[in-house]
């Protein structure tokens, strides 16, 4: 084959995309996914609710944690005001620059900064480097087992403020193991669940939470 399925994704993109369209860019993204080849895009049922929280919560600054080809960052920033960000981590760095691709073919890249880092080494410099100062939204979509690791470093950091929202992927399939028990037993998170189906796959059940902090500042 020669090529990877995130290389021939983005062919596809190319091929068959508006560029400077992020709309256009999802739509055929989620084409290739239902005609061409699966993705772990938080497509569909799962991007409704990203959509949702975005338009809500008109976030100035987002952290996004797996970026995998892109998908989620073009589907956050597509909705983000004028002035505000997205800084989204990727450690795989064949995945990081398909996603810088995706985002210059959606013509989202003054919004959108892709690092092709380890997401713990990002966070920890977060305010004196990437010049951050709170985070109003965290869409954790990168390794189960590391949903609890950096959630507990963002807190540490000192990142979120009150109306913060922590949104969470996968805590069903593949699942997150100890992210659910710990954010739904800490006092400062009001969490909800909701049950979607996982991207693509109309017979299959995944789960989504979304955490808004209320703790301490
Ligand atoms: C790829 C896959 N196969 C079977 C079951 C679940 C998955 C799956 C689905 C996702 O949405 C993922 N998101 C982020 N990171 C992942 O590793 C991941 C894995
Ligand atoms: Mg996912």
């Amino acid at each position: 084959k020669g090529t990877t399925r995130e290389q021939r994704a983005l062919k596809y993109l190319k091929e068959h995309a508006r560029q400077g369209d992020p709309d256009s860019v999802l739509e055929t993204f989620d084409e290739f996914c239902r005609t061409q080849e699966w993705a772990m895009n938080a497509a569909e049922e799962k991007g409704d609710i990203l959509d949702e929280i975005v338009r809500e919560l008109q976030p100035t600054t987002c952290l996004e944690l797996g970026t995998y080809c892109g998908y989620s960052a073009v589907r956050i920033a597509r909705n983000l005001s004028p002035s505000a960000r997205l800084i989204t981590i990727e450690v795989n760095p064949d995945y990081a620059a398909v996603a810088r691709e995706v985002v210059k073919l959606a013509g989202l890249q003054d919004k959108i900064e892709v690092i092709n880092l380890d997401s713990a080494d990002v966070i920890r410099e977060l305010k004196t480097k990437y010049d951050v100062t709170k985070l109003d939204l965290v869409f954790l979509d990168h390794w189960k087992y590391l949903y609890i690791r950096d959630i507990k470093l963002i807190e540490e950091e000192k990142l979120l403020k009150k109306g913060s929202v922590v949104f969470a992927d996968n805590v069903i399939i593949p699942g997150a193991p100890g992210y659910l028990e710990y954010i739904r037993g800490s006092k400062n998170y009001k969490s909800t669940f909701y049950s979607v189906h996982f991207e693509y796959m109309d017979d299959m059940k995944d789960g989504v939470e979304k955490s808004v902090y209320i703790g301490d500042e």
